[in-house]
C-alpha cells in the first residue's frame, strides 16, 4: 500500500506537469500517449486502492453525478463591474479623473485584453481548488465548481497554501464554438449566437460530463481575497498568478500615461480579427495597489479601472 501511494503521488505530479505544458503553456514536452499511459496507470492504481484518491488527482475532473441545481455563493471580496468608454475622450477623461484623484501629472496604468467569456472566481485552500463560481451579481454567484474542474488549464493544486481567490474569465474560443455549432445544427439543436452565450450555456449544464465536452478555457486577471498580499501592484499579482501556474492572457503591457494606453488600445483595434478567442474591447487598470486603494469604488464599480469596448462589429453576415 505503501508503494502505491508513492506511486500515485508521482504519478500525480508528472500528470499535472504535462498537464500544464500541454494546456496552459501550449507547448507538450512529450506526446499524448505518453500521456494517456501515465493516465492508464494512475486510474489503475486508484481503481485497487480507491481511499488513495485525492482531489487533485486528474481522475477527478469530470465530476460525479449532474446536479439537481447550483448552490449559492457569498463572494468575500465582491466581483466589481467595470465602468465603460466609448472613445478616445472618455479615456482622457478618466485619466483626468484619476491624475486629479491621485494629485500627480502620470499614472502608471496596466491594459488587458478585455475576454468577451463570463467572469469566473477560482478559492484555493491549502493549495486544493475547492470552489468555482459565477460572478452572479458580484456579491453572490453560482457554485459550478465541477463544470470549472472540467477547464484543463484550471490547476487542480498550486504552491500557495494560503487561502487565495483568483479571479478571470473562462471562454469558448472561437474554433471550439464554430464546432460545437455545427454539430448542433447537425442534431437540430439550436446553435449558440455567439461563444460568450456558448461558454455561459456550457457552464451552466448540469451534469459535468457535458461541460467537459465543451472545450472551455481560461483566462485568470486579478486577485480576491488572499492573505499574504505583499505585492503593490496589479503587474506584480499578474506575474504571480502565471508563477503558480494559472493560464494569464500574454497581451497584458504597462502603459506609462494615457499617452501609451491610446496605443495601446489603437493597436488592438486592428490586432483584435488575429486573435483565437472574442474580446470586447480593452480593460485599463491603475497598476499600483495603493493608488487603487485611494481612489476607491463609486457605488458599483471601481474607480481606477475602466473598460474600452470595441464599437460593435456590423453583423458578420455568413
Ligand atoms: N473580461 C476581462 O478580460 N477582464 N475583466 C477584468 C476586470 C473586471 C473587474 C476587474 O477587472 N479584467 C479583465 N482583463
Amino acid at each position: 500500500e505503501q508503494e502505491a501511494k508513492k506511486k500515485l503521488e508521482s504519478l500525480r505530479e508528472v500528470l499535472a506537469q504535462y498537464n500544464y505544458e500541454y494546456h496552459v503553456l501550449d507547448k507538450p514536452s512529450v506526446p499524448d500517449a505518453e500521456y494517456d499511459q501515465k493516465m492508464q496507470e494512475l486510474k489503475q492504481i486508484e481503481e485497487q486502492y480507491p481511499h488513495l484518491i485525492t482531489p487533485d488527482s486528474p481522475s477527478q475532473r469530470v465530476g460525479g453525478e449532474p446536479l439537481e441545481g447550483f448552490q449559492k455563493v457569498t463572494h468575500r471580496v465582491p466581483m466589481l463591474s467595470l465602468g465603460n468608454a466609448f472613445n478616445e475622450e472618455d479615456l482622457k477623461d478618466f485619466d483626468r479623473r484619476v491624475r486629479e484623484g491621485l494629485d500627480v501629472n502620470k499614472v502608471t496604468y496596466v491594459c488587458e485584453l478585455k475576454i468577451d467569456g463570463l467572469a469566473i472566481s477560482l478559492r484555493y485552500e491549502n493549495g486544493f481548488f475547492v470552489q468555482g463560481a459565477t460572478r452572479g451579481d458580484g456579491t453572490t454567484g453560482e457554485d459550478i465548481t465541477n463544470n470549472l474542474k472540467t477547464i484543463r488549464s484550471i490547476p487542480l493544486k498550486i504552491k500557495d497554501d494560503n487561502p487565495i481567490e483568483v479571479r478571470g474569465e473562462a471562454y469558448m474560443p472561437q474554433k471550439s464554438f464554430l464546432a460545437l455549432n455545427e454539430a448542433r445544427e447537425q442534431m437540430e439543436e439550436e446553435p449558440f449566437a455567439n461563444p460568450r452565450n456558448a461558454a455561459a450555456g456550457s457552464l451552466r449544464q448540469l451534469d459535468p460530463k457535458i461541460a467537459a465536452k465543451r472545450n472551455l478555457d481560461i483566462f485568470l486577471y486579478a486577485v480576491g481575497e488572499w492573505e499574504s498580499g505583499e505585492l503593490s501592484t496589479h503587474s506584480e499579482r499578474l506575474t504571480y498568478l502565471q508563477q503558480l501556474g494559472f493560464k494569464t492572457n500574454p497581451e497584458w503591457r504597462k502603459c506609462e500615461g494615457i499617452e501609451e494606453v491610446l496605443e495601446y488600445v489603437e493597436n488592438w483595434v486592428e490586432k483584435r480579427a488575429e486573435l483565437s478567442y472574442d474580446i470586447d474591447g480593452i480593460v485599463i487598470k491603475v497598476d499600483n495597489l495603493e493608488a487603487q486603494e485611494q481612489l476607491g469604488f463609486t457605488a458599483k464599480s471601481p474607480r481606477w479601472a475602466i473598460a474600452y469596448k470595441f464599437p460593435a462589429e456590423e453583423a458578420v453576415t455568413e
